[in-house]
């Protein structure tokens, strides 16, 4: 992959796809760490005497403008970061985004509105994306991959811009490739990887390989419910995947052949519904009552999950094991990173959310060999498959 270095970039427009998708409470972000790990290719770029242009999404909201996921406190944020004003543009190609562009300066900085408020962003038709990825094309003169963590998506900033601009990767996707390839190559074993989280039907898809390379697979979060239904065990309000529980028994039956350690929760926080203080039960995983909801797994499972985390020399663990955004509902979370940390083997963890919980429960992150800015690409990425983002850049 050519890199930033390699760019003339003095006073020309260059678009930078960046992963700015960052946990929000209201309109305030709750974790910044990957408006952060933007900074130094902005600043490379910018310092350049760059004119730079940014662009990201920020939650899903399906081609349409929804004014929660407006990516206006990511520019306040950025601005306060960078240490000089960000030009936010309230649209993505559109009046607002050409005013911007035309106005900036050598050294600026601007930010266009997220751009799944446009339809032919993440659209499956190419056309569509197409006819998006030219008019995104049009604002600048150069582009810049940045945004690991959207890599594995075939998207029109992601995939299809690169094909009509001259490009590069910019330093966190190289920083990324760099560490994540150190799990794909001659991985010490035991090597176990743990899965949680709430983007179930994403990312179950990405087993059927993990258990092809994998000595454990530990499973909690919301993932763990479809996994308990697959046996035949009730999970009553809890985040299922109903439609993937074929595919799930499918899992379990090749683990079982394969000679992978498929581990499961034993015990469960089951609370009356989703809510801080809602009240909350430890059950046995085999017996969530029909009206409870699985928050966080149970004391014997941090155990469970601990003890099979402590001889393993490569751990890689993406998605929360709990909603650890609820304090009541986090040391699940809490035990799974301290595993991670006590380990003396090469551990990573992927994930905006993942990331934002070490950080929330004050967890060091020197404690780990890396932290990724991307949950189901760094995923996507240890499957050994070609990331469409990744691809666009290579060519
Ligand atoms: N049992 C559960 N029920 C409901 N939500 C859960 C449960 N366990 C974890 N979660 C939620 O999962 C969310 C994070 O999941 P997610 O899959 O987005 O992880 P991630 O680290 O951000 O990865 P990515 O970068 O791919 O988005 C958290 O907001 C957490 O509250
Ligand atoms: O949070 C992430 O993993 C990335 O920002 C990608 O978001 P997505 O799963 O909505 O495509």
């Amino acid at each position: 992959m050519r890199t930033i270095d390699t760019l003339d970039v003095k006073g020309r427009r260059v678009l930078v796809r960046a992963d700015l998708n960052v946990p929000l409470d209201g309109d305030v972000i709750t974790d910044d760490g990957r408006i952060r790990a933007s900074l130094p290719t902005i600043n490379d770029l910018a310092g350049r005497g760059a004119r730079v242009i940014v662009c990201a999404h920020l939650g899903r909201p399906k081609g349409k403008v929804v004014p929660e996921f407006s990516l206006a406190p990511v520019a306040a944020r950025l601005g306060e970061l960078l240490g000089r004003p960000v030009r936010f543009a309230s649209d993505v190609v559109g009046e607002s985004a050409r005013a911007v562009v035309t106005a900036l300066g050598d050294g600026e900085v601007a930010l266009l509105e997220n751009l799944r408020f446009e339809a032919g962003e993440d659209s499956k038709d190419d056309a569509a994306r197409g006819a998006f990825a030219d008019k995104l094309a049009g604002l600048a003169e150069l582009y810049v991959g940045d945004g690991f963590g959207a890599v594995h998506r075939k998207h029109a900033s992601v995939y299809d811009v690169p094909k009509i601009l001259p490009h590069a990767a910019g330093g966190l996707i190289v920083a990324e490739v760099e560490v994540l390839k150190k799990l794909t190559e001659d991985t010490a074993r035991p090597y176990a990887v743990v899965l949680g989280g709430a983007k179930v039907s994403d990312k179950l898809g990405v087993i059927a390989n993990l258990l092809t390379k994998v000595d454990r697979l530990i499973v909690g979060g919301g993932m763990a419910y479809t996994f308990l239904k697959a046996q035949g065990h009730e999970v009553g309000n809890s985040l299922l995947q109903e439609d993937q529980l074929g595919q799930v028994s499918g899992f379990i039956a090749e683990a079982e052949k394969r000679g992978v350690d498929l581990v499961l929760p034993v015990d469960i926080l089951a609370a009356t519904h989703f809510a801080e203080d809602a009240p909350h039960d430890v059950v046995e995983a085999t017996a969530i009552p029909a009206d409870r909801e699985g928050l966080d797994i149970g004391p014997k499972t941090r155990e469970l999950f601990a003890a099979k985390l402590a001889d393993a020399r490569t751990i890689f663990w993406n998605g929360p094991m709990g909603v650890f955004e609820f304090e009541a509902f986090a040391d699940g979370t809490r035990a799974v990173a301290e595993a991670l940390i006590a380990s003396e083997g090469f551990t990573v963890v992927g994930g905006g959310d993942s990331a934002a919980a070490v950080r929330k429960l004050g967890l060091p992150e020197d404690g780990f060999s890396h932290i990724s800015t991307g949950g189901g690409a760094s995923l996507e990425y240890l499957e050994g498959k070609t990331l469409p983002g990744l691809a666009a850049l290579e060519d």
